[in-house]
């Protein structure tokens, strides 16, 4: 007898399809309880569509809450009362930090102490992972509920938020670079729905000794646009340019733009530092944390390619923290230091101070 097939979305792909309802400003339904809408992409209609099932919630992080003098009862969120005349622009000034020196004072803000907070939790990391601002709007959910909506189990979001995705190589092939001339190109999917990662083989390394090895988080404006604010330009091609010169080496190219953060939330955080923030307070008062990586997936990705130790071009003590725990044995830390320009100074003394970088 043929196994039966489930046509259906797994919860996986329904949290795929939540953060894609999300970023088109539909809400989604969390543990049959509470209608959820990321604050981002609300509309006035639904804003007022959802005032009229009841009481409102704006979930924060507590890094947004910490700015906005919100009290946080939650550990890592808080919940703040919607008062019954605030508008979008009040929502969206909560959300959004861009006009926080302009207009400092938003409160007094009422946070939430009583009841669970799974849902708001769920619902913040779905905006996340939909690479929105990290906040969302809650509403009771009416009988009945309406229909076609995206249904979760807010539980099982946060489970599934936080396991290990599988990769899958998808497609390889010769790419003959400035850099190195015998270079490969793969390509890895990973199981979650999440981004691709790519992975650049030089030559054709050993897998019984360590390679040279770096893992390279996307950086658009570094590596395409040749900005001076950062060090990732230069360092992605002096990185290559080693491995063509040793004649071996695998670089990833991991595609978690801004630290995890993406571009558009990463080009807040810039114009946040024009107003004077750093790197790290840029990111907390737009409610991410610093780093939003998930660096599991380098070392995946090396085991995947068949590799078990390497000698890793890098600056960040966390990186080679991470490989260890994930069982990528880091055999040499090779120090990678190009690209200080005076645009970029402050940011890399900020690395140093606050996350730990060796100059
Ligand atoms: N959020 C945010 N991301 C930034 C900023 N500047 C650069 N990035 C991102 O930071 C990442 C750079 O990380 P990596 O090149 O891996 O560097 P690293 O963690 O500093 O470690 P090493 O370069 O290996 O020493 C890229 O994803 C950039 O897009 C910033 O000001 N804010
Ligand atoms: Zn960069």
């Amino acid at each position: 007898m043929e196994t039966p097939v489930f046509l259906g979305p797994s919860p996986l792909e329904l949290i795929n399809r939540a953060r894609a309802d999300l970023r088109l400003g539909l809400p989604v339904v969390l543990s049959g309880q509470m209608l959820a809408v990321a604050v981002e992409t609300l509309s006035p209609e639904r804003l007022e569509a959802l005032r009229r099932l009841g009481p409102l919630t704006l979930a924060l992080t507590a890094w947004r809450a910490e700015t906005l003098k919100a009290r946080v009862y939650d550990d890592d969120l808080a919940r703040i009362a919607v008062p019954e005349e605030a508008d979008l622009a009040w929502l969206r000034a909560l959300a959004d930090p861009a006009d926080d020196l302009r207009v400092p004072m938003k409160g007094p803000l009422t946070s939430l102490r009583d009841g669970d907070a799974t849902l708001a939790r769920a619902a913040i990391g779905l905006c996340k992972t939909a690479q929105l601002l990290p906040a969302a709007l809650l509403a009771p959910l009416p009988t009945p509920a309406p229909e076609g909506l995206t249904a979760l189990a807010a539980p099982q979001v946060l489970q599934l938020l936080s396991s290990e995705a599988a990769f899958a190589p998808v497609a390889a092939a010769r790419v003959p670079m400035r850099a190195a001339e015998r270079g490969r190109l793969h390509i890895f999917r990973p199981d979650d729905g999440g981004p691709e990662h790519y992975a650049i083989e030089i030559g054709s390394p050993d897998r019984a000794q360590p390679v040279l090895a770096r893992l390279h988080s996307a950086c658009f404006t570094g590596d395409v646009m040749g900005s001076l604010k950062c060090d990732c330009g230069p360092q992605l091609d002096a990185a290559l340019h080693q491995m063509g010169a040793e004649g071996a080496g695998v670089l990833l190219y991991l595609n978690q733009e801004g630290r995890g953060i993406g571009l558009a939330n990463k080009m807040r955080a810039y114009s946040l530092q024009d107003q004077g923030f750093d790197t790290v307070e840029a990111n907390h008062r737009l409610g991410f944390e610093d780093d939003e990586r998930d660096f599991r997936i380098g070392a995946a990705l090396l085991k995947k390619l068949g590799f078990s130790s390497v000698r890793l071009l890098t600056n960040n003590p966390a990186k080679v923290r991470m490989l260890e725990t994930h069982g990528i044995a880091v055999r040499e830390r090779v120090p990678l230091k190009v690209g200080k320009s005076r645009h970029n100074e402050a940011y890399l003394a900020t690395k140093a101070a606050k996350s730990g970088h060796l100059l």
